[in-house]
């Protein structure tokens, strides 16, 4: 086998959000978090807790050093001889202490794989004005090409149309053949849902609502999917999670513990949550999910089980893989198969001008045109 041309990249970054690791990490890590925010005292002090009733330990680091062993072992299997390094946006090691490294190291150019697949504002554009503030006054700092989204990469869709099946067949027999699927992904802002994805121009007018027409998209390709390997049209709901902000500013809903509400009150046999937001089991999946949502479903005496994440599912892996390999043709000058699922086109390399919006105003971003 030869091995991929992966030139002109020397290194794979992996960019995540970053979690407490300790009870005296919570408080700084909120802050970090929330710095600049207009989010509720009372709301900041819930979250708190729930880190507190993990011990004050996010399980997200140690999930990231898990994917990053994986993405090493997936290389190494594919004789793609490239370091890999990992930051975080809000916790260390963050995105300015590896990327001093990587520069000692002597990186020239990474590729860097966003741990969220859809676009958003939260979701795509802060990591990248992120990544410009880690470079920013760095001198010799690599040069850093974020990779394409990849919500509708097979290899992360797979894996969820895998985790249904297997949810599936976690109920009871009664409930499974009349089960729903209740996809799940954080809220945000219905204004930064309407932002979100391509516009006209830097602060212009929004072609707008990327972030719910991607999840859509996925939805609809993994009901199909799981309909073709059980011969049953399990009926779908896109719902949220996470809501935060003050009351008065709208978010996405349903949430979920309402929809289980309606969903239960209605007779549906059960449900299978399929948590399509989130690529491995953190905060918000072992809390809002696995302990308040399976709550509520067990108060409505409603037979629920929870679809996996993809975590370090070796598709999942291999997308980083796939990614690389397509960018570093594209940047060659070549013109890659850019592989996806479900109706909607690849996302560009490199974000047009005023994609996903900063709520409070432009600020320096990296990965963009121009
Ligand atoms: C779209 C999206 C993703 C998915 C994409 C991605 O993965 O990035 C995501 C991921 C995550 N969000 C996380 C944690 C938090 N998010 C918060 C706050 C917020 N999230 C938002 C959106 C998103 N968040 C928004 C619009 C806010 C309001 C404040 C603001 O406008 O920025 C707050 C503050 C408290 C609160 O307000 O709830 C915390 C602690 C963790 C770590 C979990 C762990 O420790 O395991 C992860 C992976
Ligand atoms: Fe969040």
């Amino acid at each position: 086998m030869v091995a991929p041309d992966v030139s002109p990249y020397d290194a794979v970054l992996l960019v995540s959000f970053g979690g407490p690791e300790r009870p005296e990490d919570v408080v700084p890590f909120l802050e970090n978090v929330t710095r600049g925010r207009n989010i509720p005292r009372d709301r900041l002090e819930a979250v708190g807790e729930h880190y507190f009733h993990f011990g004050g330990r996010s399980p997200i680091n140690d999930q990231n050093r898990a994917l990053v062993a994986a993405v090493r072992e997936d290389l190494a299997g594919a004789r793609i001889d490239l370091p890999v390094y990992w930051g975080n946006r809000n916790w260390h090691p963050f995105l300015a202490e590896t990327i001093e490294q990587m520069r000692d190291d002597g990186v020239t150019r990474a590729a860097c794989f966003v741990t969220s697949a859809y676009s958003s504002y939260s979701g795509c554009r802060q990591y990248r004005e992120d990544l410009a503030a880690a470079v920013d006054g760095l001198d010799g700092a690599p040069q850093l090409d974020r990779l394409r989204h990849f919500f509708h990469h097979p290899g992360f869709v797979e894996s969820f149309v895998d985790a249904t099946l297997a949810a599936l067949a976690d109920l009871p027999e009664t409930a499974r053949d009349g089960a729903h699927l209740v996809f799940v992904t954080h809220s945000i802002p219905e204004r930064m849902n309407e932002r979100s994805g391509p516009s006209g121009t830097e602060g212009g007018p929004a072609l707008g609502g990327a972030y719910v027409a991607q999840h859509r998209s996925v939805v609809a390709e993994v009901t199909d999917r799981v309909r073709q390997e059980t011969g049953r049209r399990h009926p779908s709901h896109l719902v949220y999670c996470s809501r935060s902000g003050p009351p008065e500013v709208p978010w996405l809903e349903p949430d979920i513990n309402d929809h289980l509400e309606t969903l239960g009150k209605s007779g549906v046999p059960g449900v299978v949550i399929v948590p399509i937001g989130f690529v491995s089991d953190h905060m918000e999946v072992v809390w809002d999910l696995d302990t308040e949502a399976i709550s509520t479903a067990n108060g409505l005496a409603l037979p629920v089980a929870r679809a996996s994440t993809p975590g370090i599912d070796p598709r999942f892996v291999a997308v980083v893989r796939d990614l690389l390999i397509e960018r570093a043709a594209a940047e060659r000058g070549e013109r890659p198969e850019r592989v996806t699922v479900g109706g909607l086109p690849p996302t560009a390399d490199r974000c047009p001008i005023g994609c996903c919006p900063n709520p409070r105003g432009p600020v320096p971003a990296l990965g963009g045109v121009g």
